[in-house]
Formats: C-alpha cells, structure tokens, sequence
C-alpha cells in the first residue's frame, strides 16, 4: 500500500501512477498513454487507464470499447475491461455519457468533483500501474487531478512534446506546473519525430528534431525517446489495435518498447 493519510482514494492496490501531460493538444498524448499502457500489459504488468480529458475523451476509442457501460458494485464504479483476463482497465467520462460524441461543457467544479469520483470511487483494484491521461496544457483538471491523487506516494509524470519550438515552449510550462505542484517528472518524450520511409527506411525530418531532447537535458530529467510518425501506429489507434503486438517491424515499435522498459526501470528503482 502505497497511500499517505489525505482524501479518500480507492488506489490502495496501485502501485505507480503515471500522469501523461502535455502543453499542446493533438501531439500524441492519448496514443502514447495506450501504447504505453499495452507495452506494459506485455510486460505482465496489470494497468488501469483513468482518462481525465473530460472534453475530449479518446481512450474508449482507441481501445474500441467506446460502447460500453460502466456498472456499479460493492467496492465502486466497475472500469471498462479491455480483454477477458482483465490486465487493462479504463474509466472514461466517454462511458458516462449518453452519446459517445456529446460534449461536455462543464464548469471547473463539476469537473472536479468527477476526476474525485474516478480516484475515490472506482473498484481499480490491483494495478501494476495507473496511467492517467490529461488534457493539453495546464487546466482545472489538472490541479484537480493532482490534489486528488497526491496522496499517492509514487506519482510521476510523463511529458509528450513533438520537436518544434512552439510544442516545446510549452512542455516548458508543463514542467513549471511539475514544479510547482511537486510532481515528480519520470521524463519527456518527444513525438511525431521524424518520418522513416516504409520503401527505403530514409528518416526525414519534417519538423525540426531534438527539441525535447534538449529540453530534458536543460531540465535536467530523463529523456525517455523520440517516437517517429509511423502510419501503422494512427491506424493503430484508429482501429483499437495493439501496436506493440501487430507491427513489430515498424519503425516506431523499438521507441515505444524502449520507453516501456525505461518506465519500469525508473519506477523499480523509485519503489526500492
Ligand atoms: N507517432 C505517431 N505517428 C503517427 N500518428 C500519430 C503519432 N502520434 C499520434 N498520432 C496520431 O495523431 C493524432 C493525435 O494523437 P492523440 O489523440 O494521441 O493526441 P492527444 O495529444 O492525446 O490529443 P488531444 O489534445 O485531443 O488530447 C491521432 O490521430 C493519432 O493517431
Ligand atoms: S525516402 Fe526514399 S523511398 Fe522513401 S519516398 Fe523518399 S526517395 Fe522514395
């Protein structure tokens, strides 16, 4: 049991959780939380998925599961399974909802009082890991999120950059909020980097590369990888696939594996 005495959490079973942050919307954040989340599951670990982005919430969705109900038990709301031996379970606003495309136009208080609900009232169980997917940039639910989880001991955050100056300039403001909130930045990664030619293997850089590279090193916190566009990885999350399991060759297969495996060293050595 990882829990300090504060607010009611029902995360007495999870042992890490990892908030996946970024300051720009739309660069990879919820596919890298998925990915992540199905790397880990091939690693035997049990991970849960508690998605936060309550105005544009993609989890269902990039696990296909996005009809589906959440129910109601003794020890709380029961979170989506995603396969039958239970090794990753989501809990999404997307599932709440009436129509999977309705929108939420909440004021921060009802937005706080659901991201509570997720982490006190949800039957989580055991879980290896808790991945928490956030909207961009540094909002209501952000500080909602973290307040909520703080009693957690091992928390760490995961910040998805893509290489240009404007995305980075902003996962500068992510770190600030880090900082300031006491989270513990278990690293960067830096997405859509480079475009690797499926004919001749060529990477081209269609954006500039080693933003976040750089970023880290001036930070001073780990670089975790840069993970190139690759098409098979949007088909990926457009058709609820398991990226790591179905294309292997891909070029973004090794980054993704090498983050994975960066995250249970860093967060063994974090629990030892
Ligand atoms: N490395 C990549 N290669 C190819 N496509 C990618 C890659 N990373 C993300 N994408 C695609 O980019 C789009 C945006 O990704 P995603 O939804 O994960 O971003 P996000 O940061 O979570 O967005 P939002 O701001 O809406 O929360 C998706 O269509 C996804 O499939
Ligand atoms: S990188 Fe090479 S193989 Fe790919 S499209 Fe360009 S020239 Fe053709």
């Amino acid at each position: 049991m990882e829990e300090a005495a504060g607010e009611r959490t029902n995360l007495a079973g999870v042992r890490h959780i990892l908030l996946v942050l970024s300051g720009k919307g739309g660069v990879g954040k919820s596919t890298i939380s998925t990915q992540l989340a199905l790397a880990l599951r091939h690693s035997g670990r049990r991970v849960g998925i508690m998605d936060v982005d309550l105005c544009g919430p993609s989890i269902p969705r990039m696990f296909q599961v996005q009809d589906s109900d959440v129910h109601q038990c003794d020890s709380g709301w029961v979170p989506v399974y995603v396969d039958q031996d239970k090794s990753i379970s989501l809990m999404s606003i997307g599932f709440l909802l009436e129509k999977p495309d309705d929108a939420v136009v909440w004021r921060g208080p009802k937005k706080n009082a659901l991201i509570k609900q997720f982490v006190a009232d949800v039957a989580w169980g055991d879980l290896d890991f808790l991945i928490v997917d956030t909207p961009p940039g540094t909002s209501d639910e952000h500080i909602s999120t973290v307040e909520a989880l703080r009693p957690h001991k091992l928390l760490g955050a995961i910040l998805v950059t893509t290489p240009q100056a404007v995305s980075v300039g902003d996962v500068r403001r992510e770190l600030t909020f880090c900082k300031k909130t006491g989270l513990r930045v278990l690293g960067i990664v830096e997405n859509m980097s480079g475009f690797v030619c499926p004919h001749c293997s060529e990477c081209t850089n269609i954006f500039s590369k080693g933003g976040g590279e750089e970023l880290a090193k001036h930070a001073g916190v780990p670089f975790l990888g840069c993970v190139p566009l690759d098409p098979q990885l949007s088909q990926s999350s457009e058709e609820g696939r398991d990226f790591i399991q179905d294309f292997p060759k891909s070029p973004a297969f090794p980054a993704l594996a090498h983050i994975a495996q960066q995250i249970l060293d860093g967060t063994s050595q974090q629990s030892s």
